[in-house]
């Protein structure tokens, strides 16, 4: 049986700011470099080793997989990054205060467009716009995302183009790995992660509405080998 080890990075400079984050590449706060090495100190507790281990390209999702590594005395563990894993992207709402928007544009909205499965949230207008008002920041130009065809850089995703996107790299890299009996810890985001939760769990569109990710609290799966699941937990 393989385990499975989902960890959301600790809490970010923005997530500290109550701002939208999505591809914007902020940093862990200190409380998430904390979070970050006691979700390492957990998982040598409970005394997983690990085959492999992959993250996103974003530095919020590799910094806390590194600091839970090392803090678990793993850190040699052969790692993949892919963008596939990040956070999804929140359109025209990334880099405004979460509270703000609650007030413009009501509180339900908001909840819908942060928890909803197949509602789009306020899109960018083009990469052409983007380009003009972002410039050398814009995923266009920046060296993590060359490997993605430019008509595919997205202006915005809701849960369901985000597992989308998540899913054919599950599938050719991760669930082998499972299926091989490997252990594999995820070092990602709170929606890239939702996205795989309700994959694997199979949840349905409604009720992922409720599902929340904490960051930095590892949740272990103990999976059979045709990845059903045998036993969940959340380590806290
Ligand atoms: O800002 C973001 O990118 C995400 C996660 O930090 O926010 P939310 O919880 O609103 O989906």
């Amino acid at each position: 049986m393989a385990k499975l080890v989902l960890i959301r990075h600790g809490q970010s400079e923005w997530n500290a700011l109550n701002l939208f984050n999505g591809w914007v590449d902020t940093k862990l706060s200190d409380k998430g470099i904390e979070q970050a090495k006691h979700a390492g100190e957990l998982l040598k507790q409970e005394g997983i080793a690990f085959d492999k281990a992959y993250t996103s390209v974003l530095t919020r999702a590799i910094t806390t997989l590194h600091y839970a590594l090392e803090e678990a005395g793993q850190l040699y563990v052969p790692e993949e990054k892919s963008w596939r894993l990040n956070e999804r992207h929140y359109g025209a709402l990334q880099g405004q205060n979460k509270a703000e928007a609650a007030k413009k544009w009501g509180d339900e909205q908001v909840h819908i467009w942060r928890r909803s499965y197949d509602v789009l949230p306020p899109m960018l207008e083009n990469y052409e716009k983007e380009v003009e008002v972002q410039g050398n920041t814009y995923p266009a130009f920046d060296a993590r995302y060359a490997d993605v065809p430019y008509g595919e850089l997205p202006l915005g995703e809701n849960l369901k183009v985000t597992l989308e996107r998540v899913l054919p790299f599950f599938e050719a890299k991760i669930k082998k790995d499972l299926e091989a009996g490997k252990n594999v810890v995820i070092g990602a985001h709170g929606n890239s992660l939702r996205a795989l939760v309700k994959h694997l769990e199979n949840i349905s569109d409604d009720e992922i509405l409720n599902v929340e990710i904490a960051n930095g609290q590892p949740i272990v799966y103990d999976l059979n080998t045709d990845l059903s699941i045998n036993d969940k937990k959340t380590l806290k």
